[in-house]
């Protein structure tokens, strides 16, 4: 099966947005079942901004670098603010050892708020958004682990993920923060051809198609689920995507299962099919003109059709010493052809798509996470959730566009794509290229949507180029914060 994604539904330039804020109220529930009464509640998040984290921010000595997530976390206008500390919020001492590990010393603002909604007996679904890189997978792992009881040997929490990569990511998170749960089983449901037996784990993190095959082969046991999660909500439940396959395996679970839905984005057209996918949630929403995170400063490059294009991107990459950067393409073929011409022009790249074989596909994420392949051209399959802190620039060679209506712009994965860089508080570039008027009216809408600042940078003039990059990432080391993460959520 391929997972590879395909776009949301269609939004176009002449259809703004609404703001999601204004429409949506926020709740919580007290009823014991999902379907009752609801209590009226503020539980909204603010929105974020990236105080001083802008480029000069970097300009300062290394000791005040180090300060900085401690300062972002302290900032009650950031994303990653937080009032309360993890011991505040319920969790059992194995779990607050395993976060501890993970030296995670204060949760985010999304962290915070859905945990107590999430953790809240009677169980209630949630709807929770933030913007990309704040903790969100953190947020529905701790909610799995505090609700599993390891003396039942079942499935009891599933997470389904929009891509392969994003499972296996996943299951890599809520194995380390579980990692002083004595007895826990945490299993994956991605495509494995060597798969034998039924999947025996406490804790299921898969694609929804192999989910489903499983359970209709009866390898998986649905029966004891309690918790269903999905993450990259508004992509799974897009009637264009997985949304059908979402809601076939929903129908084989238990009827009163908890449903959690996160996302950076929930476009419009999505928001219904979320409503009854998770009744009665509690929303934790952001408009969105505070989804974009101040830390990842956008650029593009205005060239001259499409071999200009490529040009500029091989003049780019011969500047620039990067520590791991994401090429997005639109097509597999594109993905193909500019690994050949880049390795031909003496560049050292790896390619992803859902061309590839899942072993393939694995090896090459792998080494990406890892650092030894430092440059990976992809498509939209990994445009969602992919934690690779080391990413510092992230290049949109095809400004993101929806296949229907064709060729309109596709905001919401632009936002996901250029937050693979800029997580949790880090630095990051993102550069578009723009190769004519199309992709340049594209882009136009898609920054104003989101309100977005974005600077030209000149295909003539190498030396300002460097200049303005390298006044966000000074280098590497100036793209982290000192609370060095020992995971990377891989999933070894
Ligand atoms: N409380 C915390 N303290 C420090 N680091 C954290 C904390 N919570 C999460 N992180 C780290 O932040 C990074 C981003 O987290 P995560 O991948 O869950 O983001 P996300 O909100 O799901 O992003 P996306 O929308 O792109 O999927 C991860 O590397 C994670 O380890």
């Amino acid at each position: 099966m391929s997972s590879e994604t395909s776009p949301p539904p269609a939004e176009t330039e002449s259809a703004p947005a609404p703001d999601l804020a204004s429409r949506i109220t926020p709740k919580e529930t007290e009823a014991p079942e999902a379907e009752l009464e609801t209590d009226m509640a503020q539980a909204s998040l603010d929105g974020g901004h990236i105080a001083g984290l802008g480029g000069s921010a970097l300009e300062e000595p290394e000791f005040d670098v180090e300060l900085k997530l401690s300062d972002l976390q302290a900032d009650p206008n950031n994303p990653l603010y937080s009032v309360k500390a993890f011991e505040e919020l319920n969790l059992s001492p194995e779990i607050l050892k395993g976060i501890s590990q993970l030296n995670f010393r204060k949760p985010s603002k999304i962290q915070e708020r859905a945990l107590p909604l999430l953790l809240r007996d009677p169980p209630t679904n949630l709807i929770g958004q933030s913007q990309s890189g704040t903790g969100k997978t953190a947020a529905f792992t701790l909610n799995m682990l505090s609700r599993v009881d390891l003396n039942l040997k079942r499935p009891q929490a599933l997470v389904l993920a929009p891509s392969r990569e994003l499972a296996r990511q996943i299951m890599g998170v809520v194995q380390a923060m579980g990692q002083f749960v004595t007895g826990l089983r945490v299993v994956s449901a991605v495509p494995d051809p060597t798969r034998k037996g039924p999947l025996e784990g406490h804790i299921v993190v898969g694609t929804p198609g192999t989910v489903m095959d499983l359970i209709r082969r009866r390898m998986l046991d649905p029966q004891g689920l309690k918790v269903l999660v999905l993450d990259e909500a508004d992509n799974m439940l897009d009637q264009q995507g997985m949304g059908d396959q979402c809601k076939r395996v929903k129908s084989l679970l238990p009827r009163d299962i908890q449903v959690v839905l996160f996302s950076a984005t929930f476009p419009e057209a999505v928001e219904k099919y979320a409503l009854h996918f998770a009744p009665n949630a509690n929303e934790l929403r952001l408009k969105h003109d505070e989804l974009t995170v101040e830390g990842i400063k956008q650029f593009f490059f205005d060239c001259d059709g499409e071999e200009h294009k490529y040009q500029t991107l091989v003049r780019f990459y011969g500047l620039m010493t990067i520590a791991s950067s994401i090429i997005f393409v639109k097509r597999r073929d594109t993905a193909a052809e500019i690994e050949r011409r880049m390795i031909g022009d003496g560049h050292k790249v790896a390619q992803l798509t859902g061309a590839l074989e899942g072993a393939d596909r694995d090896k090459v994420i792998d080494s990406f996470r890892t650092g030894e392949a430092k440059v990976l051209i992809t498509t939209n399959v990994l445009s969602r959730g992919i934690d690779v802190q080391s990413v510092s620039i992230v290049i949109n060679y095809d400004i993101p566009e929806l296949e229907r209506p064709r060729g309109a712009p596709d905001p919401e994965t632009y936002l996901h794509r250029i937050g693979r860089t800029g997580r949790f508080g880090r630095v990051g570039v993102a550069i578009n290229f723009l190769s004519d008027a199309a992709s340049f009216s594209r882009l136009q809408s898609i920054t104003s949507y989101f309100k977005a600042e974005i600077t030209p940078l000149p295909t003539d003039d190498w030396d300002e180029v460097e200049e303005q990059v390298k006044k966000v990432i000074k280098s590497s080391r100036a793209g982290r914060t000192t609370q060095e993460m020992n995971m990377d959520g891989s999933a070894e």
